[in-house]
C-alpha cells in the first residue's frame, strides 16, 4: 500500500505555490504553452521552481516544444520531471530523457478504450503516464480544459509504468474518479480555480483533502 500522489499543476504566483507547498502535495506543475492562461515567464518559473525545490517535485509542462527552448527550461529552472502534453513522439520522449537527465511524464488523451493502446508504445519510455480527457472541438488547449473521461477504462489496467489520472478533477469527484480508475496519482487544474488561470487557495485545500480521504491504494 502506498500514499496517493497530487500534482497541482499551473501554480502561477507565489501565494498560491507557498500554500500549495504548505499542504505537502508531491508535485507542482509549471506551464510553459503561452496559449495557456497559467502560461509563466522563465523569470517567474525560476522563482517558483525555487520555492519549490526539496518540497515538491517540480513539473514542466511543455507543449510540442523545440529543443532549444526545452534546453533553456532545463538549465534555468531545474525541473524534477517534464511533463510532455502534446504530440511528442516515444523517440522524442526518450532523447529528452537521455538529454536533460530528467524524468519524463507523457500525457496521453483518452475518450475510449482504443486511446489505450497508445499508452503502450509510451510506457516503453516514460517514467510516468499522465492521462487526460480529448480536449473539446476548437479548444486552444490541448488539456487543463476541465474535462473528464470514463475513469472505468484504467480499472485494471496492466502498464509497465505507472499512471497519474487527470482530466476535469475537483474536490467532489476526485475520490469517485481514485476508486472507479485505481489511481494511485492525481493532478488537477481547472478543478482548483475561481475562474480561468486562477487558483483558489480553498479550492486547492478541498481537493487535497477529498483525494487523501480515499483509503490508500495498492502500491506503485
Ligand atoms: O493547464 C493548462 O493550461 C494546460 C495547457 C496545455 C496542456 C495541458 C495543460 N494542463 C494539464 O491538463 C490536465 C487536465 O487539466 P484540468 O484539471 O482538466 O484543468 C492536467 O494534467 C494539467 O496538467
Amino acid at each position: 500500500m502506498t500514499d496517493l500522489l497530487i500534482k497541482i499543476c499551473g501554480i502561477s504566483t507565489e501565494e498560491t505555490m507557498q500554500a500549495t507547498l504548505d499542504l505537502g502535495v508531491d508535485m507542482v506543475g509549471l506551464v510553459f504553452f503561452p496559449k495557456s492562461p497559467r502560461h509563466v515567464s522563465l523569470t517567474q518559473a525560476c522563482k517558483l521552481a525555487d520555492m519549490a525545490r526539496g518540497k515538491a517535485k517540480v513539473v514542466a509542462l511543455t507543449v510540442n516544444m523545440d529543443l532549444d527552448s526545452l534546453s533553456r527550461i532545463n538549465e534555468l529552472v531545474a525541473p524534477d520531471i517534464f511533463q510532455f502534453h502534446g504530440n511528442e513522439t516515444p523517440e522524442a520522449c526518450a532523447a529528452a530523457k537521455v538529454m536533460y537527465n530528467k524524468q519524463v511524464m507523457k500525457a496521453v488523451a483518452i475518450s475510449d478504450r482504443s486511446d489505450l493502446e497508445e499508452a503502450l508504445y509510451y510506457s516503453i519510455v516514460a517514467d510516468r503516464l499522465l492521462f487526460d480527457a480529448k480536449p473539446p472541438k476548437g479548444s486552444d488547449l490541448p488539456g487543463g480544459n476541465g474535462v473528464t473521461f470514463d475513469w472505468d477504462l484504467l480499472k485494471d489496467l496492466d502498464l509497465a509504468k505507472p499512471f497519474m489520472l487527470s482530466g476535469g478533477l475537483d474536490a467532489s469527484n476526485v475520490a469517485q474518479a481514485i476508486t472507479r480508475s485505481g489511481a494511485t496519482a492525481v493532478d488537477v487544474s481547472s478543478g482548483v480555480e475561481r475562474e480561468k488561470g486562477v487558483k483558489d487557495i480553498e479550492k486547492i485545500r478541498a481537493f487535497v483533502a477529498a483525494a487523501r480521504s480515499v483509503s490508500p491504494v495498492a502500491g506503485e
